[in-house]
């Protein structure tokens, strides 16, 4: 398989840990060189006359003298004492990241530390938990005390391209990289037409000095570092407050919340890069013809009434990942797998293809399964970039994403594949495979998951799973969704019985 794959999709979670923690480096980066006036959408002499400015001249000899004074820190102590001075200046909101511990921040960066983030606080100088958000940041510092590597390019824009990728909206972000002799402006972009994200570095022919640069990316507005405030205003206006952060997925974060207005109602909030419409779409349709008693998730009403309300979407029930008490009963309960699936079923009832049916997109509430994301979901015959998970891909989508990076058709029987993964992923004698193929996501070597499945499937034939995954993935183009249906309820029904003979049962369907 090539290595479109990480390209075209953002691989998923096995199944507890993010799809997004997975990696944010990509394999090879390559960058666009631009001139800086192009990279800032400024003509030269925007720039001359801006350099030429009084409080460019202020900062600038500030920032000379401060690195004249501090040019023999260590990396870590130059940035404590660049804060330092930065905030002295009223720029109260850059700050010194190096071993800043929250749980968002490091949740957002996969455990690594951007050196100064320049977040747009509420709260003054202080970074606080909520401020550490995608959406607050407006950029991101990387100092050095020695010469720029190509190393460091590929840091601070793996930094710019985690901010991006969940800031709803958010078109590009510029970052600095410096050593004070020597700064580079980082781009990042994002693509919506190609859900592709692209990068660009400032070209080294420029005739401005390092410290110019530098004092140049410190003055530059909100707009210019692709920062949009808009957003954030509207969560302001509506008085949401942040009560606990309680996850993210590969393009949101998601928070249990509290409405500040007249009731104070409480819910879970999911701000996303993406637009939410389809998802709250799907939901409501979805609700509308559900069984009375049926368990399903709902969105509920929180009147955004703006244009960037189509970034966030609301539930109305906080759960739980499946823990690993609460997984083996999933694996033992028939009931909860049945009850569990017709939400899958369900969707395929109202025309849709979830297609990213995996444990971290189930969750727990009082003691039933919630399948939660609707974000990837397509509708059949209406090819797209595949956006689900690769751990629970039929391996007919594996086939096809190895071989090309286009749009690509699913089919209902896709999540019914999935389905019957994810419980194969947790079955005891497949724990080795589970190992191999979450390593593969792990070290991003995603065309290792097709062969393991190959060589897996053949290896456990007999197992009543098996069986009818085989039979899935023959028949994956054909199915009607109510056969698929009766597939999956049957093998739920039957799976644990030794003297089940799902052939017969599938060979007549067949027929
Ligand atoms: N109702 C909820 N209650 C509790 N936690 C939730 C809820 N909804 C979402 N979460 C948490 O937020 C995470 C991200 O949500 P979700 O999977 O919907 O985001 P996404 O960005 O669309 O994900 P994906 O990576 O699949 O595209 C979930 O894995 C889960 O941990």
């Amino acid at each position: 398989m090539s290595s479109s794959i990480s390209q075209t999709s953002i691989p998923s979670e096995i199944i507890t840990t993010s799809s997004s923690s997975v990696s944010h480096t990509v394999p090879n980066r390559s960058y666009m060189c631009k001139f800086i006036h192009e990279i800032l959408s400024l003509t030269d002499h925007e720039i001359e006359r801006l350099i030429q400015s009084d409080n460019f001249h202020l900062l600038h000899d500030g920032i000379q003298k401060f690195y004249y004074e501090n040019k023999n820190l260590k990396e870590n102590e130059i940035n404590h004492t660049f804060e330092d001075f930065l905030h002295k200046r009223d720029f109260n909101y850059i700050h010194d990241t190096c071993s800043y511990n929250n749980k968002i921040f490091v949740d957002l960066f996969s455990n690594l530390k951007p050196d100064m983030s320049w977040n747009c606080t509420t709260t003054g100088s202080q970074l606080n938990d909520y401020s550490s958000c995608p959406f607050f940041f407006k950029s991101i510092i990387e100092l050095k005390t020695r010469k720029l590597k190509t190393k460091d390019y590929d840091q601070i824009a793996s930094y710019l391209t985690s901010i991006l990728r969940y800031s709803p909206g958010r078109k590009f972000i510029i970052g600095c990289l410096t050593n004070f002799e020597e700064t580079m402006l980082i781009m990042v972009l994002y693509d919506d037409t190609i859900n592709q994200i692209k990068y660009i570095k400032q070209a080294t022919v420029t005739q401005l000095t390092g410290l110019q640069i530098l004092t140049l990316f410190l003055s530059l507005s909100d707009t210019q570092l692709g920062y949009n405030e808009k957003f954030i205003n509207i969560l302001s206006n509506k008085k949401i407050v942040f009560l606990h952060y309680l996850g993210r997925g590969s393009s949101s974060f998601v928070f249990y919340c509290e409405s500040q207005q007249e009731q104070l109602i409480k819910f879970v909030l999911k701000i996303s890069r993406q637009n939410c419409t389809k998802e709250k779409f799907i939901i409501e349709e979805m609700n509308k013809i559900k069984r009375k008693n049926m368990n399903l998730i709902q969105c509920m009403d929180m009147n955004f009434d703006d244009d960037y309300a189509d970034y966030l979407i609301t539930f109305n029930l906080r759960g739980v990942k499946l823990d690993k008490l609460f997984m083996q009963r999933f694996l033992d309960d028939t009931q909860l797998l049945i009850n569990t699936w017709q939400q899958v079923h369900l969707c395929h009832k109202i025309g849709y293809i979830h297609s990213d049916i995996r444990i971290g997109n189930m969750i727990m509430y009082e003691n039933m399964v919630y399948i939660i994301d609707y974000s990837s979901a397509v509708q059949p015959k209406t090819p797209s970039y595949y956006q689900g998970c690769l751990s629970t891909a039929s391996n007919g989508i594996l086939k096809i994403l190895g071989s090309n990076s286009e749009k690509i058709s699913l089919y209902y029987t896709d999540d019914g594949i999935s389905f019957l993964k994810c419980i194969l992923l947790l079955k005891p004698y497949f724990q080795h495979y589970t190992s191999i193929i979450k390593k593969a996501i792990e070290d991003n070597m995603t065309c290792d998951i097709l062969p393991t499945y190959e060589y897996a499937m053949k290896l456990f034939k007999d197992k009543n799973i098996i069986k009818t995954l085989v039979f899935l993935e023959e028949n994956r183009e054909i199915l009607s969704v109510d056969d698929l249906n009766n597939i999956i309820i049957h093998t739920l029904k039957n799976e644990k019985t030794d003297d089940y003979h799902i052939d017969e049962y599938l060979q007549k369907l067949k027929l």
